[in-house]
């Protein structure tokens, strides 16, 4: 194996991405240089104290983690923050005490756009959350589509229907402007859609598993899940989870474990189907001039091996 890629984690945690950050940790193929953090499943100022948490928790607390924005792109301040799916906390509701850690003085966006400039071509960002970000880094500097390595995100839902509502997934609703900013920007970007993370799921069989496990990931994750787990009996009537953000994590980790085809995606930013993302395959050559026209392709994911991300996942959090 050569050197590990160097990653960092743009994130919203929330209960999926407390595991993807963990399975980052314990992945000998990939560096974690940074955390970034970015409302969704919490509010920002949430998400950085639960990202230095986690990192403590960890034992990693030589990890920078750098805040990310409050707003959208567009400066909208009315969020839509799923504590629902994971808790006032975004932690399951277990009233953690505040971590020790502080996050750096530079915005994620800066923070970006350095490492993307220290190690050209070689960062991969993997966005769990909404993708402000990645777009304000994008508009801070120009060259950094180029320099980032690749931008790998969980979000979409590619000729499916969105979890938010029929047309949209939840981190492109978050802020569909900077969604569209990202695919439209030339940079490597690999889109993981629900369409992909809605087949890796983990079961109440799996969750025992953990449970019994002496792993450290393992027994902190099973005090989380159970909020996680509710949600997904209430709103889908499954037994299990969707392991979104793992399953993007590893696509990064190990690019093998997906399929995928490429072409241009734009995202509705207004109307009833605000969020939608919609893929051109760039098999038809339309007459007129469309939206699609002149737009850089991105990768979009097709088929996940499940079985493989979740014997993963599984091997991952209890091996600590
Ligand atoms: O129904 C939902 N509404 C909002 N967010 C959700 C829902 N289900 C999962 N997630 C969160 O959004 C990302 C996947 O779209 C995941 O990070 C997951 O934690």
């Amino acid at each position: 194996m050569g050197e590990p890629k160097k990653i960092i984690i743009d994130t919203d945690p929330g209960i999926d991405d407390a595991m993807a950050i963990f399975v980052a940790l314990q992945s000998p193929e990939v560096e974690v240089i940074g955390i970034t953090t970015i409302y969704g499943n919490v509010y920002t100022t949430l998400a950085t104290r639960n990202a230095l948490h986690l990192l403590e928790v960890a034992g990693r607390m030589d990890i920078p983690v750098a805040e990310g924005s409050h707003v959208t792109i567009t400066k909208g301040t009315k969020l839509r923050i799923a504590d629902f799916v994971h808790g006032n906390d975004g932690l399951g509701n277990q009233n953690f005490p505040p971590p020790v850690g502080k996050p750096i003085e530079q915005s994620a966006a800066a923070f970006l756009v350095q490492q993307a400039n220290l190690y050209p071509g070689k960062v991969t960002v993997v966005a769990l959350g909404p993708f402000t970000n990645i777009a304000l880094a994008i508009q801070l500097d120009p060259a950094f589509a180029k320099n980032i390595g690749q931008i790998v995100v969980l979000g979409g839902a590619f000729a499916v229907n969105g979890n938010v509502n029929p047309a949209s997934e939840a981190n492109i609703f978050g802020d569909p402007d900077a969604a569209d900013i990202v695919f439209t920007s030339g940079a490597d970007v690999l889109a993981v859609g629900i369409n992909v993370t809605h087949q890796v799921v983990l079961t109440d069989g799996d969750r025992n598993k953990l449970e019994k496990s002496n792993g450290k990931f393992a027994k902190y994750l099973c005090k989380i899940l159970d909020v996680y787990f509710s949600y997904h009996r209430d709103a889908y009537s499954t037994k299990g989870v969707y392991l979104h953000d793992p399953t993007a994590l590893l696509a990064a980790v190990n690019p093998s474990l997906i399929t995928y085809t490429e072409g241009v995606v734009r995202v509705q930013t207004v109307g009833i189907t605000r969020g939608l993302t919609l893929f051109y395959n760039k098999q038809k050559r339309f007459g007129e001039v469309t939206e699609w026209c002149d737009k850089p392709s991105v990768k979009v994911a097709v088929t996940v091996d499940a079985p493989s991300v979740l014997k993963l996942v599984m091997e991952r959090l209890m091996d600590a």
